[in-house]
């Protein structure tokens, strides 16, 4: 008798600009192993963005229904919209055996960690908070007031990196992923241990 192995739920988060997508983007260049999970969100498409690839562009009263109709693991409002994960895909995802990323901020995070504790939380620090501001002005996206609204919320997020099992520099992009596949090589052994443990304590009780 074997126990059969369930994906991992991956959970990255960090500080808007640190470099998530960028990251996330890079692992799937290099062919790492995870399934992206694609958010629902009320905010706007921004130009490039297409609904169905980078989220599911949604209004206030689609966004509500999916919150009362149990569709979201998770979900927060963040500077003025809000976000949230569709339950479904990760759920069959994991039970069928594939790991899923997930890149979200950190109160979505901390409702993860409840409903999910034996995921895995990574987060995503800057080199420090100049770093970061140079990173979301540099991207171009926010009016002056999202880029201040969002380093604010930043400092406050920066101090939750207690409740993660690993803080990841992102100070190189090729770095942070060499990292983050090395955190999930390394858990997918533990696991791996566990079950060779149980399968062979359960082939005792059998005997
Ligand atoms: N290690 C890095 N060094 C320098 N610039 C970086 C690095 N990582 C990401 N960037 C740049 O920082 C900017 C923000 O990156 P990105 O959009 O990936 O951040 P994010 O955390 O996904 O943001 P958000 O949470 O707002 O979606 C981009 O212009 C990206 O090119
Ligand atoms: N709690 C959640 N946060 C999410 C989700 N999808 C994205 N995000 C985070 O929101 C902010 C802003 O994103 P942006 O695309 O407007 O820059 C950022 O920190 C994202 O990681 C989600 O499903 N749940």
């Amino acid at each position: 008798m074997s126990f059969k192995e369930k994906g991992l739920l991956v959970v990255l988060s960090g500080p808007s600009g640190v470099g998530k997508g960028t990251v996330c983007k890079a692992l799937r260049t290099r062919g790492t192993r995870l399934k992206y999970s694609i958010s629902a969100t009320t905010r706007k498409p921004r130009e490039g963005e297409v609904n169905g690839v980078h989220y599911f562009f949604k209004t206030r009263e689609q966004f509500q229904q999916m919150i009362e109709q149990g569709k979201l693991l998770e979900w927060a409002e963040y500077v003025g919209n809000c976000y949230g994960t569709p339950v479904d895909y990760v759920r069959e995802s994991i039970e069928a055996g594939d790991d899923v990323i997930l890149e979200i901020e950190v109160q979505g995070a901390l409702q993860v960690k409840r409903k999910f504790p034996e995921a895995l939380f990574i987060f995503l620090a800057p080199p420090d908070l100049e770093e970061l501001k140079h990173r979301i002005v540099g991207r171009g996206t926010e009016s002056a007031d999202l880029i201040e609204s969002r380093m604010m919320v930043a400092k406050s997020e920066m101090e939750l990196m207690q409740n993660y099992n690993y803080v990841v520099e992102n100070d190189q992009v090729e770095k942070a992923c060499d990292r983050i596949e090395a955190i999930v090589l390394a858990e997918h052994c533990r696991v791996d241990r566990l079950i060779e443990k149980y399968t062979v304590m359960k082939g005792n009780d059998e005997t």
